[in-house]
């Protein structure tokens, strides 16, 4: 255009979807046309979105140029919001930001599909007429309750004059459709749209360009059906389907037939794949491969051993590609998933390879260093020293730690109370250390700017950027990425009150619970040309080429692998053209997604492409290779491999431990050790509290255990008026009874005691009971909350767990020990959990046959303490919600010491 037709490029629009792409189409631009890339529009629907959101405002209805909000700040606003929104089957009482999370989903798919909360709640209505089977009526049922948070939400961000990521589009869409006179008026400065990757756009960038081109004039699009991997934010398929059919009347559309990038033999397989892809709109695949043949079939190694083996496989084969003439830089390693990556990584560096990935940048160890450090300024109970930084001289012993743990269990110290007066029982180098504390952290308290305080800690007062400045090291130009990343996100962080480290970390874990850090994960560009190996997800492998590609994984069972239904599928009808219930719709789309994502990752190869499989799971079972192998055609070579063994042992050492005398453990800390050997390490064996900010449903139900404790510990029993008195005097001296939002949560609050003084009064109580039994030497306490003997003379111990049930309630062993404990001391007395939040209650009595497993297996949690074995079990939504979060990586030196 610019150069045949000689057009005006300030009179061209060129909208993609995400950044990355956007990114590639205006630097190829700007490689031919300098001049022209500058002067014309080249950016995401987003970013154009927004510029209409800013200049047209006030047609908008806001006041003044309302704030962009991401998904961590709606959930904030939502919070306090969903306590007084009377939902029973999305109410997750304990903590509910994950169900937020998943209605936040919800609504921006409705967003996308330019679907109002009203609308969505005819939808709803209108499922509920049409369908009368009780499997769409629970559906209905949930989907009312998405529909009021959706009002709500919308009403809320109107008030507050925010946005957020879906109204983006959404609100210019529907304000240019209502309004043509400013449609129109926008029309007369551009001559051409252009849109790269249309197989991303949702129905909201669909209404967009219609209104920008009028109706589809001078407009042009390039997709590929089968690239179509953004369905989770909306992206349909179907839309490309639609593009000549329906959306624009009268559309020309045409076929690429060449491939300019794959050599034959790739371009062969992954169009034989593609031929058997199951897409709206998708048809036969004919490219013809301009680069030729290269003699060299695409390779499937099915790596003799388990997963460890595989990437041994995979560093043979890079070995191979490198004395070919392939150096790293030239090859690619994808995966399915990031956390498949992270150990990837972790792997290939091991075996002497260096790579170039980033991972999620808070779970960096030098970045969680300066987190660590970044805390002590806010936590009174110094947690974070419980963090081996690896950094001389700044790493205290586990005696010291011991002594410091003990020092700091007054609750009135405030935090760095201990770096002033010093600490009993301290080593002469513990001393020492803290001195260098004092050092490092002076000046600085809870109120310092994060910014401030981690640029004079990295540039002034450590040589931690001295040093990475001065290396070539592969790892420490990876470690210098990281923490410029990071320190770029803590530039930009939301305004708000309050104390802005504190805020700074919860942000942080929030944001990782919700993975929303992705897009801290792009390396910058000044790192591009290090020569290591690109490691990446076939999500983020999109728009790239590489000489040589790997992907692994390939096993039967883990790809492709359904991803589990939505909690909050889409209403029937939402969809447009989708047809059928919405549920099946979804998970339509992500089987499509699936294969679509493969068939990114294979097109992604110019020369070599090799996948790969282990054969054999960790329990030496025969694991088959995926079915989309096959589907790739005769012509990848298949074999097994044996891989070399690099001999790289991946367990963790053992923690030295002194356990003094016989132990007693609670049953709820052999709870926590299931959850997390780690966790337990800290909390009880370190003692190294720590502060972590709970949430307001959290403050709540530790408001309800204290009026149950208060209420078990009576003499005689207790009616409903006296429980609700003694929840009065609890509540209205709780800190939550000031905050907004306060009547919501106080209404939950006396829901939860209301049940709980009516199950007391369900036969005849007797107080509660602190039970214990033995397993080898150690003694297990399981302390019941009250026993009930009812008309028929059935005496039952009950277990009171405030929040709601869990159908993993019953998974592992601690959840057996009251059954164990009833058995033991309490012959005659069967045992019951109740969760107050529902009213359900599970009869472990019920159980009993399982009994001698779980008193077995609870035997093994006593011994693994004993021996030290405290690993990390890393999640993404458990572990941001833990104490430890910032001080969880290498245990410090030297032997803890407890007594249980
Ligand atoms: N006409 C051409 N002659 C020679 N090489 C070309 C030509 N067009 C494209 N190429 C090269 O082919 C490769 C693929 O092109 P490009 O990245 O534009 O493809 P694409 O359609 O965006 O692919 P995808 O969407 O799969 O990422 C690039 O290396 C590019 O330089």
């Amino acid at each position: 255009m610019l150069e045949r037709d000689n057009v005006d490029p300030r009179r061209l629009v060129v909208m993609t979807y995400s950044n990355k792409a956007a990114g590639e189409l205006s630097e190829r631009i700007a490689k031919r046309r300098p001049d022209a890339a500058a002067a014309m529009w080249i950016g995401t629907f987003h970013a154009y979105g927004l510029n209409l959101v800013k200049q047209f405002h006030q047609a908008l209805g806001f006041s003044r140029e309302p704030r962009l909000i991401d998904r961590a700040e709606a959930i904030d606003l939502m919070l306090d919001r969903v306590a007084g929104l009377n939902l029973t089957h999305y109410r997750e009482l304990y903590d509910p930001t994950d169900k937020l999370r998943d209605f936040l989903s919800a609504i921006s798919r409705a967003q996308d599909e330019v679907v109002s909360a009203d609308r969505y709640a005819e939808l709803v209505e209108e499922m509920r007429a049409l369908d009368h089977s009780s499997e769409t009526q629970e559906r209905v049922k949930r989907a009312r309750e998405v529909a009021q948070v959706y009002k709500s939400y919308t009403d809320l961000k109107r008030a507050l004059e925010r946005i957020d990521f879906g109204d983006l589009v959404a609100l210019p869409a529907e304000l240019l459709t209502r309004n043509p006179t400013i449609a129109a008026q926008l029309r007369e400065d551009i001559d051409h749209v252009l849109v790269d990757e249309y197989q991303d756009v949702n129905r909201a960038s669909v209404q967009l360009l219609k209104a920008i081109t009028n109706q589809g004039r001078n407009l042009w699009c390039v997709g590929d059906v089968r690239q179509s991997i953004y369905r989770f934010r909306g992206a349909s398929s179907l839309n490309l389907a639609r593009f000549d059919h329906g959306d624009f009347t009268g559309a020309m559309r045409d076929q690429l037939d060449t491939n300019y990038r794959s050599r034959e033999e790739i371009v062969e397989a992954y169009s034989t794949f593609a031929d058997g892809m199951t897409l709206a709109g998708a048809t036969s695949v004919k490219l013809k491969a301009h680069r030729g043949r290269l003699g060299r079939p695409p390779e499937f190694r099915h790596i003799d051993g388990i997963t460890e083996n595989e990437i041994d496989g995979v560093a043979d084969a890079i070995a191979e590609l490198r004395a070919e003439g392939y150096s790293y830089r030239d090859q690619a390693l994808l995966c399915r998933g990031n956390d498949r990556l992270a150990e990837l990584g972790r792997g290939l560096e091991a075996r002497g390879i260096p790579v170039l990935y980033l991972g999620s940048v808070f779970e960096r160890p030098e970045v969680k260093d300066l987190l660590a450090w970044l805390s002590l300024l806010v936590d009174r109970r110094a947690m974070a020293m419980a963090r081996d930084t690896g950094i001389p001289g700044m790493t205290l012993s586990l005696e010291d730690i011991g002594a410091l743990s003990d020092a700091l269990n007054d609750d009135a110290l405030p935090p760095l109370a201990w770096l002033g007066s010093g600490v009993a029982g301290f080593s002469s180098d513990g001393i020492a250390t803290i001195a260098r504390y004092s050092a490092l952290l002076d000046g600085f308290d809870a109120r310092s700017a994060p910014w401030d305080v981690l640029a004079q800690l990295l540039l002034d007062r450590t040589r931690i950027a001295a040093d990475i400045c001065s290396s070539n090291d592969m790892a420490a130009r990876a470690k210098g990425i990281a923490i410029w990343q990071f320190l770029n996100f803590v530039r930009a962080q939301p305004l708000s009150s309050g104390n802005a480290i504190s805020r700074l970390l919860e942000r942080i874990r929030r944001l990782v619970r919700l993975s929303d850090d992705r897009d801290l994960r792009h390396i910058p560009q000044a790192a591009q040309g290090i020569d290591a190996i690109r490691l990446m997800t076939m999500h983020g492998s999109k728009g790239l080429e590489f000489p040589a590609v790997h992907v692994t994984g390939m096993t039967k069972g883990s790809f492709p692998k359904r991803n589990p239904a939505p909690t909050c599928p889409p209403p029937d009808g939402m969809i447009k053209d989708a047809g059928g219930a919405g549920i099946d719709f979804a998970a339509r789309e992500d089987e499509d997604e699936l294969q679509c994502l493969f068939y990114v990752a294979l097109s992604r190869a110019k020369d070599r492409l090799i996948l790969y499989s282990p054969n054999k799971d960790t329990a030496n079972r025969k694991r088959n290779p995926s079915d989309f192998i096959a589907r790739m055609g005769k012509g990848v070579e298949s074999r097994i491999v044996s891989a070399t063994n690099y001999g790289i042992d991946n367990s963790d050492a053992p923690v030295a431990i002194n356990l003094i005398g016989e132990s007693t453990y609670w049953q709820h800390q052999l709870s926590v050790y299931e959850r997390c050997p780690r966790r337990f390490f800290y909390t009880y064996v370190l003692n190294v509290g720590g502060k972590r900010v709970t949430s307001s449903f959290e403050d709540m139900h530790e408001v309800v255990r204290r009026v149950i404790t208060e209420l078990n510990a009576a003499e005689t029993a207790i009616d409903l008026a006296t429980a609700r008195d003694v929840f009065d005097v609890h509540w209205n001296s709780s800190e939550l009874a000031s905050r907004q939002a306060s009547t919501a949560y106080r209404v939950l609050a006396d829901e939860l005691v209301t049940r709980f003084a009516l199950t007391r009064a369900e036969g005849t109580l007797e107080p509660g009971q602190s039970l214990r039994f033995k397993v080898g030497s150690a003694t297990i306490r399981v302390n019941f909350d009250y026993s009930l003997v009812d008309g028929t003379g059935r005496k039952t111990l009950r277990y009171i767990q405030t929040g709601h049930h869990k159908k993993t309630v019953l998974t592992g062993n601690a959840a057996f020990a009251p059954l164990l404990a009833a058995q033991h001391a309490a012959p005659g007395y069967g045992a019951e959990l109740l969760h107050l939040s529902d009213g359900i209650r599970v009869a472990l009595s019920d159980h009993a046959g399982k009994a001698a497993d779980k008193r077995a297996g609870i035997g093994k949690i006593v011994d693994a303490i004993a021996a030290g074995q405290f690993e990390p079990k890393p999640s993404n939504r458990s572990c941001p919600k833990c104490p430890a979060f910032f001080t969880c990586g290498t245990v410090p030196p030297g032997t803890a010491q407890k007594k249980f």
